[in-house]
Formats: structure tokens, sequence, C-alpha cells
């Protein structure tokens, strides 16, 4: 890029970042440190009373908040981000060689747009399940049951990236499904209630590398948006950039990087399921001239088959269904495409029509 920058990274005035920053009072911090899920029994409800509790305040107002004590081993998650950096840092043919395209949507990208706007970074994104495969429908009978699969783009360099890719997967899986029973138990429900949605779930994991930018007021690494999954766990590294959009008043509030934490924001899906009691939050992130940033989300999401809908245990007469059921493939069977599917998957809250 020369001296003048390219216009497709310029954000239009209102959407550009402001010079003061507001970190103070920041999103919640919660110690995960009560429950145990090395121990593979759902969780016991007596003993996390207060966790859930802060769980559930911090959905209603935030949509976001951070933990700690996790129990996502460091050593894992390091080993992911080292392999990111060798991998961001090979030349760009070389990165190339696994670009996604039109009919696989895994792999690299250094050129995505949010809202028409260039985004100031490159990504990787692969698939937790691999190959993804992913029945239309649950019945194995169904003669239209025709299977669709996706398969991970592995680059050759750095030799350890799919290795440390697939471990950490594992762990921070796990780590969204404890979080799900905690969010379960703060509607009012069984901790397992969403897990037979994640039977052939879709959830991906991105390699986010926003270089350093010499127009931070004028591009950002990712322009505002939402996500549109189950739940978002989020590892930023220690350069800061996060920007959360404040449920009260509508200011963008910086998230504090904490060493060995995580950023947990409710995705479109449970703002449906919960019709609306969480509400899936705006979120943006900053360049700066000086430092790289690195950051890695785990998205959660379910099997495609999935009709989401508000769940019938949390309507009544008083709290009626303000979102229709729309199917995750959104799509019927016949006459379906890759393309189509990947387009579907891509296009955020399509899903979300209110009555
Ligand atoms: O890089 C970040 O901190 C946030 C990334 C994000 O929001 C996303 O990829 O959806
Ligand atoms: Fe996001």
């Amino acid at each position: 890029m020369g001296e003048e920058v390219d216009t497709a990274f310029v954000q239009a005035p209102e959407h550009r970042p402001k010079s003061s920053v507001i970190v103070a009072e920041g999103i919640p911090l919660i110690d995960l440190s009560p429950i145990n899920y090395q121990n593979e029994d759902t969780l016991l409800d007596s003993s996390i009373e207060n966790l859930v509790k802060e769980i559930g305040s911090a959905c209603k107002k935030w949509g976001f908040f951070q933990v700690i004590n996790h129990k996502v081993p460091l050593d894992k998650r390091e080993r992911i981000e080292e392999a990111a950096k060798k991998f961001f840092a090979l030349g760009l043919e070389e990165k190339l060689k696994v670009r996604r395209d039109a009919v696989n949507v895994l792999g690299y990208f250094e050129a995505e747009h949010t809202k028409n706007v260039r985004d100031w970074k490159e990504i990787y994104d692969f698939n937790v399940q691999e190959p993804t495969f992913i029945p239309p429908s649950d019945e194995p009978d169904d003669e239209e049951n025709v299977q669709f699969q996706w398969d991970n783009r592995w680059p050759q360099n750095p030799p350890e990236f799919k290795e440390a890719c697939q471990e950490y997967a594992q762990e921070v899986e796990k780590l969204a499904y404890k979080l799900m029973e905690l969010v379960a138990l703060s509607l009012g429900l069984v901790p397992n209630r969403f897990r037979g949605y994640f039977t052939h779930n879709t959830s991906n994991i991105r390699l986010n590398h926003y270089p350093a930018c010499p127009y931070p007021h004028l591009a950002l690494g990712l322009g505002r948006h939402k996500d549109t999954g189950v739940l978002t766990v989020l590892a930023q590294d220690d350069t800061g950039g996060l920007e959360v959009r404040r449920k009260s008043d509508g200011e963008w509030i910086r998230v504090k990087p904490i060493f060995n934490s995580f950023i947990i924001n409710v995705g479109d899906m449970i703002q449906v399921w919960s019709n609306d009691a969480y509400e899936s939050v705006e979120h943006r992130v900053m360049v700066n001239s000086e430092k790289d940033r690195f950051s890695i989300p785990f998205f959660l999401k379910p099997a495609l088959y999935t009709d989401v809908k508000p769940l019938e245990e949390l309507l009544d007469d008083r709290n009626p269904p303000i979102y229709r059921p729309v199917n995750w493939g959104a799509i019927k069977v016949d006459g379906v495409d890759f393309e189509q599917l990947n387009l579907l998957l891509k296009v955020p809250s399509s899903y979300m029509f209110p009555l």
C-alpha cells in the first residue's frame, strides 16, 4: 500500500474510532473456579448458585464478560498463539495455498469485509469437527439426508500448526459447553438443555492477525458487528483493541486484556432461544499504528438442521415468542449447493425475524 490509504478500508465518519477511549468499569470479570468440568457430570446447581447469578446478570446487562480460572491449559493456548504467529509471518504466496474459495469457506483469507468496508486484518478459519458433515436432517434414514462436507485446509507450515489447533479446539469447546450449562441454569433451564444442538455442530475457530496500521483513525481491524452463532469464547493478546457497545448508553467500551482470561459473548442464537432475555451485543476492533494484534475466537454453532426458535419453557401468555422459527441452514435440501450453504452461514442475523 502506498502513501494514500486504500479507500476500501476507510470507515464512514460516524464509525471511526474516537481519540478518547473509555476503559473504566469494563465488562464483568467472572471467576469460574466453582466449576470442575474435568469430571464429565453435569453441574450441580447447589454449589454454583452465585456463579449462575453472575453469569445471568452479565448476559443481561452486557452480553459480554471475561472469565478466569477456566481450566483451559495455558500451554495449549500458548502453542496455538505461537503457531498462528508463525503462520501469518509466512510469505503471502505460501498462505494463499490454503486460501478459502467459493466452495470451501475454510482456510486463509486476507480480504474480509464487514458491512462493505474492508477490515485491516488477515484470518485463518478451521472447523472443530473434521470433516464437518452437515446432514440437513438428523434422521439417518431420511432419503433427502444428503451429506455435505467441509474439510479444513491445513497449511504445511509451521509443521505443528494442525496439532496445536486441534488440541486447543478440544479444550475451548469443553469450556464453551460448560458455559452453556451455566447459561441454561441462569435462564431457569436444566443444565444440559442445549447439549443436543451440538451433536453435529458447525463450530469453528478463527485466527485473527491485525497488522499495525498507519491509519488507525480511519480504518478498523474489524468493523462493528454481532456474532451470529450461539456463544463466542475469545482469546485476545495483550495489545488490546476490542470494544463493546455498552447497552446502557451505546458508548464503545474498551475490553482490557487480562492475562490468561477469555472474553465470552452471547451470540444471536442465544438471543432467539432466550426470546430477548439475553441480547447479542455489537463489538468492533481498533487497530494501532505500532503493534500487531492477534486474537483467537471460538464460535459455538449448532448443527445445520437446527430450527432456532424461542425455547418453549421460557414462553407464556405474558412472554409470547418474538421470533419465528428459522432453520440454521434456512434452506431446503433440494437445489442446495455448497456455495449457498456457505453464504447462508455467513449472512449475519439473517434468521432473526421478529414477528
Ligand atoms: O479480535 C477480536 O478481539 C474480536 C474478533 C471478533 O469479534 C470476531 O471475529 O467476531
Ligand atoms: Fe465478533
